[in-house]
């Protein structure tokens, strides 16, 4: 059963047992542009106490770098080296772990920030922003030209996803023997600021459905992300906490990486999720309703 936290000292006690704070971003600092209120301040508070801060998001529409963008216009202190995306990561797979040729490209169902982290990792992609894939236009398979060195499709949130980029990359999947089919997360939804909208999982189920076979996630609750973090970051495990509003991937990835875990009610998870005969099987250690909350630590 999860502790439910409420008052100063279940917070102070929590400060005292965990030294490295990994944050989930959409649906526990912010929604959309719109931060939850008191994040900055107990981010602040958390720093003022030296404890090591971590921003792990499975949202792949952005690089690293313009995540660092996003946070310094809504004033909340981050740096490039704590901000942990999915994007990046994905990149960082197939770099370092697939170790795709470099005369191979990959095909992108996806946004810019995906496209910069896999330039960043001297990988080739083609699709993406490309205008030429973001058109109306009936996909024609007369007009396709196959590109033989395509290694790799991977799917990431696309808000402008269309027939013509999941043909080819199905086209890809199908006809480019060896093809590896990836997705950066696999969320359903996500909350954006007024509610929730398709998530990156919605992006991959047509190639999901139409090639009969799932692609490699990357995101949490994946370890594909932790090992990035583990990569570059020298935390305790068992003094470490991965803070997040969905089940599915940032309590379960918490819990794969044998982290402690809290969970808020700020974005996916709803009380009926946690409580009740119906209440999911995966239970986080401590639940609270906002990350705001910890702000009376500074009162
Ligand atoms: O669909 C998506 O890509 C995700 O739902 C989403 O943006 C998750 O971001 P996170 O909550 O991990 O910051
Ligand atoms: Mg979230």
């Amino acid at each position: 059963m999860s502790a439910r936290l409420s008052s100063n000292a279940d917070y102070e006690s929590l400060l005292d047992k965990y030294d490295t704070w990994m944050f989930d971003c959409d649906g526990v600092l912010w929604h959309g542009d719109r931060l939850i209120e008191g994040a900055v301040q107990v981010l602040d508070i958390l720093r003022r106490r030296n404890k090591k801060v971590l921003f792990v998001t499975n949202n792949a529409t952005k690089s690293r770098k313009s995540y660092k963008g996003k946070f310094d216009q809504l004033g909340v202190e981050a740096h490039v080296d704590e901000i942990y995306g999915s994007a990046y990561a994905a990149a960082v797979y197939i770099s370092s772990v697939v170790k795709l040729p470099k005369e191979k490209k990959v095909y992108v169902i996806g946004m810019k920030g995906l496209e910069e982290e896999l330039h960043d990792e001297g990988l080739s992609f083609l699709g993406g922003t490309d205008p030429a894939d973001s058109t109306v236009e009936p996909f024609s398979l007369a007009d396709f030209t196959l590109d033989p060195d395509v290694g790799a499709v991977v799917c990431g949130l696309d808000t402008a996803i269309n027939y013509t980029k999941l043909s080819k990359a199905f086209q890809y999947l199908t006809r480019n023997p060896g093809c590896l089919f990836l997705a950066t997360n696999e969320d359903s939804t996500y909350p954006a600021g007024g509610g929730l909208l398709p998530g990156a999982g919605a992006i991959s189920a047509p190639l999901r459905y139409a090639l009969g076979k799932d692609p490699i996630a990357i995101g949490k609750p994946a370890s594909t992300m932790l090992d990035c973090i583990k990569a570059k970051v020298d935390y305790d495990p068992k003094r470490t906490i991965m803070v997040g509003d969905r089940l599915n991937t940032d309590i379960l990835f918490g819990q794969n990486g044998g982290l402690a875990t809290l969970l808020v009610l700020t974005g996916i998870t709803t009380e009926a999720e946690i409580t009740g005969p119906n209440a999911s099987s995966i239970v986080p250690d401590y639940v609270t309703a906002s990350i705001g909350d910890l702000r009376v630590l500074g009162e």
